[in-house]
C-alpha cells in the first residue's frame, strides 16, 4: 500500500520534472485548461518511472486480474514496467487497426474472458477509456477496472461506472494541487483558479 508520505512525494517529484503544465492549455477536446499534467515525460526519468510504476502496482495488487493493458502513448511505458515487475502479461492497444499483414487492433497474445486491468495516464470526460473499455470487450476480453495516474474529477470516472468499470486513481486533481500548494509549488490563487475551473467544466 502507497503511503500519502510516499505519494506525496511522487507528486513533488513529478511537478519538479515538469509533469504539471500551469497557464491556458489546451486539452484533447480542444477546451483549454489551466493545469495539463503531461506524464509522457516520465520515459527521461527512469526514477520517476519506477516510482510511477510501482504506486499503480500497489492499486493492481488489490484487484484480480489475468492481464494488463496499457493505453497509447503515455501509459505504455509504466504498463510495461509493471508487467515485467509483476510478472503479468500485458497486451497493447494501438491507435488505430494495422492496414497490413494482421490488420489488428490489440497486440500481444490473449484468451477469451481473460480478466483485464487497463492502465492508462489521465482520466478527464473517460472517452479514451470508454474507447478502450469497448475494444477489449469487442474481442471478449472481461474489464472490471482501470487504475490512471491522475482523475482530473470532471466525471470521466462516473461515466466508466455507468458500463461497470471501477477507476482507481493515485491522484485525484484535489489531492494534487494540495499537495503542490503545501509544498509551496504553486499558490493559494492557481489553487483556486484550477478548483473553480474544474467544479465548472464537467463532462
Ligand atoms: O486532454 C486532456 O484532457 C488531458 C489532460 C491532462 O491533464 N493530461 C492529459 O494527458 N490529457 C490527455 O487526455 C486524455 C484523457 O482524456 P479523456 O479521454 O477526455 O478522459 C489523456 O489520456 C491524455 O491524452
Amino acid at each position: 500500500m502507497s503511503t500519502p508520505e510516499e505519494l506525496t512525494r511522487l507528486a513533488i517529484h513529478l511537478y519538479d520534472a515538469g509533469a504539471v503544465k500551469l497557464g491556458d492549455i489546451e486539452a484533447k477536446t480542444g477546451s483549454r485548461t489551466p493545469i495539463y499534467f503531461d506524464l509522457r515525460l516520465v520515459v527521461s526519468h527512469p526514477t520517476l518511472m519506477l516510482a510511477v510504476a510501482t504506486h499503480l502496482q500497489c492499486l493492481a495488487s488489490k484487484i484480480h486480474h489475468d492481464l494488463l493493458c496499457g493505453v497509447p502513448y503515455a501509459a505504455l511505458p509504466f504498463t510495461a514496467v509493471m508487467s515485467v515487475n509483476s510478472n503479468t502479461p500485458m497486451i497493447m492497444k494501438r491507435k488505430e487497426a494495422k492496414m497490413y499483414a494482421s490488420k489488428k487492433i490489440l497486440e500481444g497474445v490473449y484468451q477469451e474472458n481473460a480478466i483485464c486491468l487497463i492502465v492508462d495516464d489521465v482520466i478527464s470526460s473517460g472517452e479514451s477509456l470508454l474507447e478502450t473499455v469497448e475494444t477489449l470487450r469487442a474481442e471478449k476480453i472481461t474489464v472490471k477496472h482501470c487504475i490512471i495516474v491522475l482523475d482530473r474529477e470532471q466525471g470521466g470516472a462516473a461515466a466508466l461506472k455507468a458500463i461497470g468499470v471501477e477507476v482507481k486513481a493515485l491522484f485525484t486533481m484535489t489531492d494534487l494541487i494540495r499537495i503542490l500548494r503545501d509544498a509551496h509549488r504553486i499558490n493559494d490563487d492557481t489553487v483556486e483558479i484550477i478548483s473553480d475551473y474544474i467544479k465548472v467544466n464537467q463532462y
